[in-house]
């Protein structure tokens, strides 16, 4: 991100693109000239009190009252409670100091960190010579590891009916004891002496047994269950190389630093990697665990495969492994790439490998489908483990709420009890101890995005036409909404930038909250999914996180908290990386009590304590659905789990210029969303765990179905006769080509027999009764196979169904349900975000102008901005 180089335009376009307000920006520009880094700064301080700016002056306005810690941290919330945020420009690039020093300024510690633990690790534990060389190379495995293989549990043997025993080097152990231990024995001496923990979990046992057997392994296993131990075990037990594809720098650099406090040398390579040696002690084989993305293994194929040959390298991971199948919800086409790894590391290959170099995928959401795609694509063996933990989080509750979201007016209504909850003890608190001070006090202390919004004060900016709401979201599509310049980019949804694409080295800095101490022994609590239900008790105050679709809208979202008198903060990919790591670091330690993001608050947020994560508007799927709820409730406690949809409007697919394949992917993974949220009559949970192939034998008793049970079914008989009836005429002279039948999944795909079969007149003459009977709206309708079934039986009986959410809302409002038909546009899809990916790496925007009312009104602002700037610059000369 500049900031001395762009033009007051760029700067605008920069601010406007991280959701701050027109109105917000222009005075921001005002204040501080057109620097980018200033503006920011000004705006995310307090740009309300202009006269108090001063560069010195930047205070991380956290609440001062007593209360200020969330759940168990108390003290050192208190500690933190006023905590000093460094100047902006001690972390943004566009000051005098160059990146490099920034960099080493303000990231050594994390550095150090990791190189200290490192060599505290070689001295203790291996002798590998800085430069490589590693006295054991020319043995596989250790060789008590060697030696523990003979004591492989028989029955493991047996279960690997092609296992192929690796032929042993006689071990010599000079204690004697190496040979007796067994290798759960020397897993759990690992894992106590690195992790603190007692024992492995059982699909932890499963994914290791595998690897020892030189087999590949598919894991999926829960959000938070534990994923990451499966490859860092293998690391400590062969002491050769792991080498880790993550999809994501920030959750490489977070990982990388976890591992270096639990003694484990680790390093992460690729374009954001600052030191330029590391990739070459990491090709000597010098840290334990390499972490890279997919581009940069294609990249350094060579260099690993001589790793290789000198049998330095144990296994390959591919974590969230999701990202290789384009029928998951986060396709990145480089990890199809990985196919490379089968093909290249393999005994065949590589004279010195007396067996394939295992593969390890983890993801914590695949579908079926998604899994066969995983194993085809990256050519796994047709041995493959697969290792499956029940998706089912006992504690989670699940619930959907309608409500027209994109509207600030709905903040009100939809957070009131959650802003009530977060404020009344503080209020009874500061009233006890200052009787004079009043809640307005306190907000004017605790935002930490203190921005003035006198537009919107009364919380209701549908008739400001600058709102950013205007300008960015993409949640309705209508055409008013595309009135900037650079709208035409701005409104796609969920697009974050935030892959292996760092600019600089400050993109590193998006996420070091694992810097937070934490004893090991606290792991303990976490997730486990076999635990036992929980009891239905009220939830108080605890972290929040609540997903928007929008930038813009995390904002606007944050900052009705803040005047609310919540700590809140907003997170998103295009704000300045130093202010998304105080963030993230305020959460993890409890200063912040609603962090209010998009997706890019999502992969690698492992904070075991969060208490709700509320999705505010359509998810685009269920895999991330239920991968973002999964933040919540890794402690095992009680968690919420809130969808805030508009039932009244159908999410919707932004145009693009992704494949007709890939569109009806994107239309199937919203289809299953909408259907989860209009459900009426099914448990949520089962829903859920369903889509993934798993099938719960009892209800989750804790969601909103749950709880508040089916509502009474409708009969439908007259309109489902009239409607089959019109069918079945037409039916009669369709052929082949022209029959539409659904998919498994119910999806509606757009062909072109279904125009000409829905065009037949006597078929929308059944389609208008049935809307002005019901009030429901068909608009493609398919004939599926059960529906052919029912045709045949001639059945005269009453037809009753539970009314969906929509339905039961028109019944009670006097509006139309949602329609499929308004399917198509507007919405964001992973191709959306691929495509933007790419556009991002470019990093350039082209701004073509759209003569609309709004962009006209805009020019006219910007141009009087210029016109100001320029007279204020003038000055300066
Ligand atoms: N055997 C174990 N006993 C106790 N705690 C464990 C064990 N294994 C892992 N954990 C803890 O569980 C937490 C989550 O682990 P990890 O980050 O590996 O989860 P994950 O499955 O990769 O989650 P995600 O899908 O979100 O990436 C960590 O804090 C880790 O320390
Ligand atoms: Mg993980």
């Amino acid at each position: 991100m500049g900031g001395t180089n762009l033009s007051a335009d760029n700067v605008v376009s920069e601010l406007l693109d991280m959701g701050f307000e027109f109105g917000k920006v222009l005075e921001a520009l005002e204040a501080v000239g057109p620097v980018l880094n200033d503006a920011v700064d000004f705006i995310l301080n307090d740009c309300s009190n202009k006269n108090a700016y001063t560069k010195s002056q930047h205070a991380f306005t956290c609440s001062k009252t007593p209360n200020c810690s969330l759940g168990e941290d108390e003290n050192s919330s208190q500690s933190l409670c006023r905590m000093k945020q460094s100047h902006i420009t001690d972390l943004l690039p566009s000051f005098s100091r160059c990146k490099r020093d920034i960099f080493e300024s303000s990231s050594k510690s994390s550095f150090d960190a990791i190189e200290m633990a490192m060599s505290r690790f070689l001295d203790e534990e291996e002798q590998i010579n800085v430069d490589g060389k590693n006295q054991h190379k020319t043995e596989p495995f250790p060789s008590w590891m060697d030696a523990h293989s003979h004591s492989l549990p028989k029955e493991f043997l047996q279960q690997n009916g092609n296992f192929q025993y690796q032929q042993i080097p006689q071990f010599n152990n000079t204690d004697g004891q190496g040979m007796m231990m067994n290798w759960e024995q020397k897993v759990g001496d690992a894992l106590q002496k690195h992790f603190g923990f007692s024992s492995l979990k059982g699909f932890q046992k499963e994914a290791i047994k595998a690897w020892l057997a030189h087999k590949d392994c598919l894991i999926v296993a829960a959000t938070g269950s534990g994923k990451s131990l499966c490859f860092q075990i293998p690391a400590l037990l062969s002491g050769k190389v792991v080498v880790v594809i993550s999809p994501l720098i920030s959750l490489m650099h977070d990982q990388c630093l976890k591992l270096s406090k639990h003694g484990i040398s680790a390093c992460f390579l690729g374009s954001g990697q600052p030191d330029t040696t590391v990739e070459q002690k990491a090709m000597n084989g010098v840290y334990r665990i390499v972490y890279a993305c997919p581009e940069t293994v294609l990249r350094i194929l060579e260099p690993l495969k001589r790793l290789a040959a000198n049998n330095m390298i144990a296994l390959f991971a591919i974590d969230e492994v999701h990202c290789v199948s384009k029928w998951g919800h986060d396709f990145r086409p480089d990890y199809r790439r990985l196919s490379v790894l089968r093909e290249n590391f393999v005994a065949s290959h590589i004279q010195s490998l007396r067996f394939d170099i295992p593969l390890m995928a983890l993801t914590a959401t695949a579908t079926l489908d998604v899994r066969e795609d995983v194993i085809e694509s990256l050519h796994m063996s047709r041995e493959t483990k697969i290792v499956l933990t029940s998706f089912f989080r006992p504690n989670l509750r699940f619930s959907v709420k309608h409500s027209r979201t994109s509207c600030t007016s709905s903040y009100d209504e939809d957070f009131r009890d959650l802003v009530n909850i977060y404020t009344i003890s503080k209020v009874n608190n500061s009233k006890g101890k200052n009787k004079s001070s009043n809640i307005g006090e306190y907000n004017s202390n605790c935002s930490s995005y203190s921005l003035d919004v006198s537009s919107d004060k009364d919380g209701t900016s549908e008739s400001d036409s600058y709102s950013s709401d205007d300008t960015h979201s993409c949640a309705s599509s209508s055409d008013e909404n595309y009135a900037l310049p650079w709208a035409d980019e701005l409104t796609v949804d969920y697009l974050e930038d935030e892959f292996d694409t760092p600019y600089n080295v400050d993109d590193l800095d998006v996420s070091c909250a694992e810097l937070l101490e934490r004893s090991p022994h606290k792991h303990m609590e976490h997730f486990e999914a076999t635990q036992a239900p929980v009891t239905l008790e009220p939830l108080g105050q605890g972290p929040t996180i609540i997903y928007v679709p929008t930038r813009n809208e995390t904002i606007k979202l944050a900052d009705f908290f803040c005047r609310s008198g919540v700590r809140a903060a907003a997170y998103h990919a295009k704000l300045p990386k130093a202010h998304l790591r105080r963030v993230h670091e305020g959460f993890l330690q409890n200063l912040i009590e609603v962090v209010v993001a998009t997706i890019a608050f999502g992969m690698g947020i492992d904070k075991s304590n969060v208490r709700r994560i509320i999705h505010y508007g359509w998810p685009q799927s269920l895999e991330a659905y239920y991968q973002e709820a999964g933040r919540a409730g890794r402690d095992g406690k009680l968690s919420d789990c809130i969808l805030y949809a508009d039932f009244w409007k159908c999410p919707k697919l932004l145009p693009s210029q992704r494949s007709e394949e890939r569109t009806r992917q994107a239309y199937k993974m919203l289809s299953d969303c909408f259907r989860y949220s209009m459900d009426t009559a099914t448990c949520r949970a089962k829903t859920l765990v369903k889509y993934f192939g798993e099938e719960l034998n009892d209800d989750c008793h804790i969601c909103d179905i749950c709880q508040s049970g089916p509502p009474p079914k409708q009969s439908l008989t007259v309109e489902v006769n009239v409607f089959l009836h019109a069918l079945k005429a037409q039916c009669a002279y369709m052929d082949e080509t022209s029959f539409v039948f659904a998919s498994h999944s119910g999806a509606i795909y757009g062909q072109s027999s279904r125009k000409k079969f829905i065009e037949r007149p006597n078929l929308r003459d059944a389609i208008s009764r049935i809307r002005e009977q019901v009030r429901v709206a068909i608009k493609y309708p398919q004939i599926t196979k059960l529906g052919m079934k029912f045709l045949d039986s001639h059945a005269e009986d009453c037809f009753y169904v539970y009314p969906y959410a929509d339905m039961l809302l028109s019944s009670r409002n006097d509006k139309l349900y949602s329609k499929f038909s308004d399917w198509g546009k507007g919405w964001a899809d992973p191709e959306i975000r691929r495509q933007r990916l790419q556009g991002s790496k470019r990093r350039e925007r082209k701004t073509k102008p759209r003569k609309t009312k709004k962009s006209k009104r805009n020019c006219k602002d910007l141009s009087t901005v210029r016109k100001r700037l320029a007279a204020k610059l003038s000055k300066f000369k």
